[in-house]
């Protein structure tokens, strides 16, 4: 067992029982900015319906790695990306894919809490009706539906009209998950979540997470090696844009193959 550096290890709510199918192969994926070579050669498999983290130390390319999952690297021009990641049976790496489709299947939720300067409610609506929804009655329905899933709706139900600017910061992290699912995705990325966050706020993600795995696959980014090893079925350790090792979370925390793994969960750099 690796000793942490400031807690014990809890595996308590992430045990693997069942290995899920693969929703996401990743293959051989390389990306590039300019002439940075910022992720080498990554091959995984993402597990439907289990929360699979990606940790490692700064710079280490977990973000771009997990921004490449739903294709929002297109937006930096210098950014490049090759090899295969299937979803679906497709490539979704092929610049043929629909990405505003892509991003309603494979949502995304970022570090600091990013609510439309809008209303509570408008924070749901505004991506269904761009979307295409315009029945009043779904609109409220899936409202109400995903402030539930994401246990904000008796904290809003009587202030759905008030700017989303004004709740609290954890509150707008779940707001920004609510909005995420209102799409109906299958796969949700979280890229430090909780970093900007209260411990209180923090906790309520996790347990949020651990209840949204039993229906959608997660992948988060997290520095947090406790809350790595309390909430992810699998982990994936990156360095120096290397997939250093890879397995469920369980094994990579007690028996990890490599030395710069068990250095770096022990708190020995990074
Ligand atoms: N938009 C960008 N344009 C150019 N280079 C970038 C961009 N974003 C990241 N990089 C570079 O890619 C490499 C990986 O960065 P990335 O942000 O993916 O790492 P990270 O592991 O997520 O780091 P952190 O934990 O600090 O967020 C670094 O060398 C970084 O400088």
């Amino acid at each position: 067992m690796i000793e942490m550096k400031n807690n014990i290890v809890s595996f308590a709510n992430n045990t693997v029982t069942q290995k899920r199918p693969v929703q996401l192969s990743v293959e051989h994926v390389n990306i590039f900015y300019g002439e940075n070579h910022a992720v080498k050669d990554v091959t995984i498999p993402i597990h439907e319906k289990s929360i699979t983290a990606l940790i490692g130390p700064s710079g280490c390319g977990k973000s771009t790695f997990l921004r490449t999952i739903n294709r929002m690297n297109d937006l930096i021009p210098s950014a490049r990306c090759e090899g295969t990641i299937s979803y679906k049976a497709v490539n979704i790496l092929n610049p043929k894919v629909d990405v505003v489709q892509l991003r309603k299947e494979i949502g995304m939720v970022f570090q600091q809490p990013n609510p439309f300067p809008k209303s509570i409610s408008e924070n749901i609506q505004l991506p269904l009706r761009f979307a295409g929804v315009r029945s009043k009655k779904v609109l409220k329905q899936v409202t109400e539906d995903c402030l539930k899933q994401v246990g904000l709706w008796d904290e809003v139900k009587d202030r759905l009209d008030r700017s989303a600017t004004s709740l609290s910061g954890g509150q707008q992290q779940r707001l920004c998950i609510a909005r995420a699912l209102a799409l109906k995705p299958d796969v949700i990325l979280l890229d430090e979540p909780t970093s900007a966050l209260d411990p209180v706020s923090s906790a309520k993600i996790e347990e949020l997470l651990l209840e949204l795995k039993t229906s959608y696959t997660i992948v988060i980014v997290t520095h947090n090696m406790q809350q790595a090893a309390r909430i992810a079925d699998y982990t994936a350790f990156f360095y120096q844009g290397e997939l250093v090792e890879f397995g469920t979370t369980k094994t990579l925390f007690t028996t990890p193959e490599k030395k710069s793994t068990a250095d770096y969960i022990s708190g020995r750099f990074g």
